[in-house]
């Protein structure tokens, strides 16, 4: 019955062409409490010109993945494995282990981040245009092509650049803001933009149009994107690969259209049964029972077994390591080959 024999352990689904590569990350915080474990073994490959989502509940851990791509991980957190950055022209990047002025340089100009939250960031005394000046001054680019193509951005982000440049935060919309902060973090051409939950805050409409316009501007660009968001529905019409995550780890990765045709995790697809979306009635969704995996004290063997209707004694004992579903489709679950009957999908998905 356990698929011992096809959980393999192996470094991780090579891509063709990685932009970044994602080994044994992990990050802990140590606290009062104990040390609490908020990223787990996260073993990925981004591959170039990709748009990568990355969906989970609230707490999952998805930040703390979005901010160990750039060391970005607040202090006191220590982050531990392997981030290699692959430019298109030169040597590998060691991304955890720069001098602080490598790392300041590569964030903006090879990776490029836009926070959770960023848009109270804006200066609030700052007009628009000093962001642009200042970000542009303290990586010593020329101000009049910066300008211009901060003015470019804008415009592929359909708004007016002139007024916008020279508007003060607080004199745009929540939806003018959110796009004119993307063409900042685009201003020193970088390669990967990492978003996290870029649009929130923001209006059913609003949230689509600005992913309409980042699907263009990533197709114009060449960009890579990792796209960070607790709403299946928003990152899975717009990714190509969605990597599920559920207790600070990744438990399914693989092709957007495989994962909602037919997730392999029991845990996916309690998430697309409780996910409203136009094709499930109300009354069929189901909120996922049982408690938030606590990072403080992390369950033995599966971390999902807790909620899960397939976890067994096994589950309580042995992790689950990734097991193949296809070729680029893996899966942390012991008994992903039974989840369909036990956690079925009203939608009728399972089209394979
Ligand atoms: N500065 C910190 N110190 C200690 N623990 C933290 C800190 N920031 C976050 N955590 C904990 O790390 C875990 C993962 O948090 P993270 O912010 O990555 O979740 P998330 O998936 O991004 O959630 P959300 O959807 O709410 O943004 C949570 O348990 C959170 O409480
Ligand atoms: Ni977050």
């Amino acid at each position: 019955m356990v698929n011992e024999a096809m959980s393999v352990d192996r470094e991780s689904r090579s891509v063709e062409d990685p932009i970044l590569t994602i080994r044994d990350a992990n990050v802990r915080f140590e606290m009062d409490k104990g040390a609490s474990h908020v990223l787990k073994d996260v073993t990925v490959d981004i591959e170039r010109g990709e748009t990568l989502g990355v969906v989970g509940e609230s707490g999952s851990g998805k930040s703390m993945f979005a901010d160990t791509l750039l060391d970005a991980v607040v202090e006191p957190g220590v982050v531990s494995g392997e981030v290699t950055y692959y430019p298109e022209d030169g040597d590998p990047v060691d991304v955890l282990n720069l001098k602080p002025w490598e790392l300041r340089e590569l964030r903006w100009e090879e990776i490029s981040m836009v926070f959770q939250g960023a848009m109270s960031a804006f200066n609030p005394t700052m007009r628009i245009g000093e962001h642009f000046d200042e970000t542009l001054e303290a990586h010593g680019w020329d101000k009049d092509e910066g300008m211009e193509r901060a003015a470019q951005l804008l415009s592929d982000l359909h708004l007016e650049p002139n007024r916008m440049l020279d508007s003060f935060p607080h004199e745009v919309s929540g939806g003018q803001k959110q796009r004119a902060l993307i063409a900042l973090s685009l201003i020193l051409e970088p390669d990967v933009l990492v978003m996290d939950e870029p649009t929130a805050a923001l209006d059913l409409l609003m949230q689509r149009s600005i992913l309409n316009l980042l699907y263009d501007l990533r197709d114009k660009y060449g960009l890579t994107l990792v796209f960070i968001s607790h709403d299946l529905p928003i990152v899975s019409g717009f990714a190509d690969r969605l990597a599920v995550m559920y207790a600070f780890e990744f438990a399914e990765v693989g092709p957007a259209e495989e994962i909602l045709g037919g997730a392999a995790h029991p845990y996916t697809r309690a998430l697309l049964q409780a996910t409203p979306n136009l094709e499930i009635p109300l009354e069929e969704m189901r909120p996922i029972e049982g408690e938030s995996p606590d990072p403080v004290n992390h369950p033995d063997g599966c971390s999902y077994h807790p909620r899960c209707p397939l976890g067994d004694e096994f589950c309580t004992t042995e992790d689950p390591g990734f097991y193949d579903v296809s070729d680029d489709h893996e899966v942390r679950c012991h008994y992903w080959e039974e989840a369909d009957e036990a956690v079925p999908l009203s939608f009728g998905g399972e089209g394979q």
